[in-house]
């Protein structure tokens, strides 16, 4: 309701007054501090003198006091115009004296009074606004669970630090505020969703860090959103023992990652990895790639793929995704361990480490450092292991072999002392002996300066990339399985000819990581600690090994839709096979969001009618939060310029209205770009071709693959028609995707008949 019919309004009003006031204090004392940092930062800098450690340990301090004072100024000048969103009452069980808790995007202190005027979103009491009903209700806090009874729960929207609304929430009413959220219009980026988390999605927020979290989620039911979420709860929890380095979250492509780029810092969360698969594969190899290859986009083949699909007989088509399904897979790891084994019991010369005679290492005790010692290096690391080793056994063994030598020369100059009296002969044999001993010694001398340089140059050195191509080159003798023979030829024909070109495909780039990471190991700055996977289902069972293997624990938020799934044919069909596979050793937590919150009852209703053509259980049915719009509209035509003509006049439409945002969704590129070139309003539509870094909003002419993840107000669906949308499992998923992205209107056309599988 609006706030000033509330009866609570006046004394609302005084909170807020008082809690701005605070604010603006505190924002006043940060603001004076900051200002003394940045003169003390500024001056050590001016003055600076590399052989003082304490002036120099004074600038780091300073320096990181200085970013974090940046980024509490930040939160608070975002308080400034909205401190805080929800109030929940609650009275602690034993004792009499009711709290107030205020929640916000920050947590405030009144240093006066020791109360908080503002908790923090992701603080233990805050749970009870997400989980609580009014009644008795218990948080967990570090001291325990902590039971009582909330007496009240208020929402608030607060704009330019001006109180609109109050909606106190009871039993019975509906979430007001959620609907509210929802029913807006989107613009260019995703939103953060504090005010308005539901309890399921809470769940996933403040999940063990340390286990394993598969969360399969409908379409629209915000994954992405809550994934970002959740990562700004971690650090929150985890602020004192990680740093935003430690966490990192992997999305489909980078305009996808410039949509999503507001949250994390709407939520006070600054420098955390929002990366790529492919960006964050070519970090972890690095130099040791050897060349520089060219990426094919995963989003051609995939175009291929769709292309020739509906034709069964398409051997090609089979081959390409047999072959990709195999490269993706765990037992291509298996291949790859194989040859990583051969190479690895032979990464060391077949002899001792010696100097002239003098053994200092036999080769059986290399090898055993090697391959037990030191077993779990990598092999580049084991031998600087080794290599240290080495130099200790040379410095201590130096002074031994020289004496060794000496003496054993004083013995053959006594036989000779023995042998004879004085004479020409005998001094003659013992200037002999005495110059061989010298001889000798300088040798051992030289020697021993470069033993251990001479020993390491007979180690082959090998980029990632050769030893990729010998692999490759090796593949059907390491497979054993002979029904597998034919695919494995295939690949190795196509891969090689790739690698020829210096072309590599996303396929590639997992045994590309595993080979790097097991030869030359991770480069001390990839620090991570926790990895959160949003569209999970098109990751490979390969590639989530390599991630797991890289964080070095079962620290994953792994999240996903598979109804999505239309990189299936290398992706991912069932959690448990995650579960099984991947994390075979802890228990992971499988949480399912089963509401979707982007549209309406009536598009919802009608996307899971095409997907639930393919009746797979696997497959879960999305519920739709209750918001009622249009019946989704078919419209079938006899040309596509009569489409065109028709999308028109929907852009017409939507630019005048206060929609912000409209895409046109073709099953390929090619057809955006025929569709394009008939289409008058040209000028104001964007094509998404994969390639841009910024997603621009407004009207775009997208393919459906690129489409999925983002959401706009209106979309149409350019043709729909049987021949274009057959029964075929990829093509279900497609059309489903694309029917899944509006929030308030969809329209689809066709060129002639619609597709059977749509049920309008
Ligand atoms: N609790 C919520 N309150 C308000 N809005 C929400 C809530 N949960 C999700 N949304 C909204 O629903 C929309 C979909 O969210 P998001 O894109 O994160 O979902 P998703 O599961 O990743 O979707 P998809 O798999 O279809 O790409 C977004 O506009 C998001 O803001």
């Amino acid at each position: 309701m609006p706030a000033f019919e509330h009866p609570d309004y006046k004394n609302e009003c005084k909170r807020l007054d008082t809690t701005l006031n605070y604010l603006k204090n505190f924002d006043e004392i940060i603001n004076t501090q900051k200002e003394r940092i940045d003169e003390a930062v500024e001056y050590s800098k001016s003055h600076y003198n590399s052989d003082n450690a304490e002036q120099f340990n004074e600038l780091v301090i300073n320096e990181a006091l200085q970013v974090s004072m940046k980024s509490r100024l930040k939160n608070i000048s975002r308080s400034l115009s909205k401190p805080y969103f929800a109030r929940v009452d609650f009275t602690e069980e034993g004792l009499d004296k009711m709290g107030n808790y205020y929640i916000g995007k920050m947590s405030l202190l009144d240093e006066k009074t020791g109360e908080f005027l503002i908790v923090d979103w992701r603080s233990p009491v805050a749970n009870l606004y997400y989980e609580g009903r009014l009644g008795e209700a218990s948080y967990i806090c570090p001291d325990g669970d902590i039971h009582g009874d909330i007496s009240l729960k208020r929402q608030y929207t607060i704009e330019n630090a001006c109180l609109k609304e109050i909606f106190d929430i009871d039993i019975t009413t509906n979430d007001d505020f959620l609907q509210a959220a929802l029913g807006s219009n989107k613009d260019n980026r995703l939103k953060d969703i504090v005010s308005t988390i539901q309890s399921e999605q809470n769940q996933v927020i403040r999940a063990d860090m340390w286990k394993p979290l598969i969360v399969q989620g409908a379409a629209g039911g915000g994954k992405t959103t809550i994934a970002l979420h959740r990562i700004a709860y971690l650090m929150y929890n985890y602020e004192k023992t990680l740093k935003p380095e430690n966490f990192m979250i992997i999305a489909p492509n980078r305009f996808f990652l410039s949509y999503i780029s507001e949250v994390l810092p709407e939520l006070g969360v600054e420098n955390v990895t929002q990366t790529t698969f492919e960006d964050f594969a070519f970090n972890v190899i690095g130099k040791n790639i050897g060349k520089k290859p060219k990426l094919n986009s995963p989003h051609e083949k995939l175009s291929t793929i769709i292309e020739n699909y509906s034709d069964k007989k398409s051997k090609e088509n089979n081959n390409i995704i047999e072959a990709s399904c195999f490269k993706s897979s765990l037992e291509f790891k298996e291949l790859l361990n194989k040859y990583l084994k051969y190479i690895e019991y032979h990464y060391i010369p077949k002899e001792d480490f010696k100097v002239h005679d003098f053994v200092l290492f036999s080769y059986k005790e290399i090898q055993k450092l090697f391959l037990r010692d030191y077993s779990y290096l990598p092999f580049s690391k084991r031998i600087d292991e080794i290599k240290k080793s080495m130099i200790n056994k040379v410095k201590y063994q130096r002074d031994k072999i020289l004496d060794r030598v000496d003496r054993e020369y004083e013995c053959k100059l006594d036989k000779v002392r023995a042998s004879m009296g004085d004479c020409p002969e005998r001094r003659a044999q013992i200037i002999d002996i005495i110059d061989e001993r010298d001889n000798l010694l300088l040798n051992i001398k030289k020697g021993l300066k470069t033993v251990i340089k001479d020993y390491t140059s007979k180690i082959p050195k090998r980029s990632v990339w050769q030893y990729y191509e010998n692999f490759l080159i090796n593949l059907s003798k390491l497979n054993t399985d002979e029904s597998k023979c034919k695919l494995i030829d295939y690949i190795k024909d196509y891969s090689l000819e790739n690698l020829k070109n210096k072309n590599i495909e996303v396929e590639d780039l997992s045994p590309l990581m595993y080979i790097s990471i097991s030869v030359y190991g991770l480069s001390e700055k990839i620090n991570l600690r926790h990895i959160v996977i949003d569209e999970a289902q098109d990751f490979s069972l390969f590639q989530l090994y390599v991630l797991k293997k890289i964080v070095n624990s079962s620290s994953f938020t792994i999240l996903g839709d598979l109804c999505q799934g239309i990189y299936s044919y290398r992706g991912i069909h069932d959690w448990n096979d995650v579960a099984k596979y991947i994390f075979t050793d802890e228990n992971s937590s499988h949480l399912c969001l089963e509401q979707s919150y982007r549209t309406t009852i009536e598009i919802m209703n009608a996307a899971s009618e095409v997907i639930g053509g393919l009746n797979d259980p696997r497959l879960p049915k999305a519920k739709p939060v209750i918001r009622h719009g249009d019946e989704v509209k078919v419209f079938e035509k006899d040309s596509l310029s009569d489409i065109a003509k028709d999308i028109d006049n929907k852009i017409i439409k939507m630019l005048q209205s206060e929609y912000k945002s409209m895409a046109i969704i073709c099953k390929t590129l090619d057809e955006c770009m025929k569709l394009k070139s008939l289409l008058k309003e040209k000028k104001n539509v964007s094509v998404i071709t994969g390639k841009e870094k910024d997603y621009p909003g407004g009207v775009v002419l997208i393919p459906c693959y690129l489409a999925k993840g983002l959401e706009f107000d209106v979309v149409v669906i350019a043709n729909a028609s049987k021949d274009m949308y057959t029964e075929s499992e990829l093509d279900v998923k497609l059309l489903y995707v694309a029917m899944t992205r509006p929030l308030h209107e969809l329209y689809i056309y066709s060129l002639g008949e619609k597709t059977k599988i749509l049920p309008i």
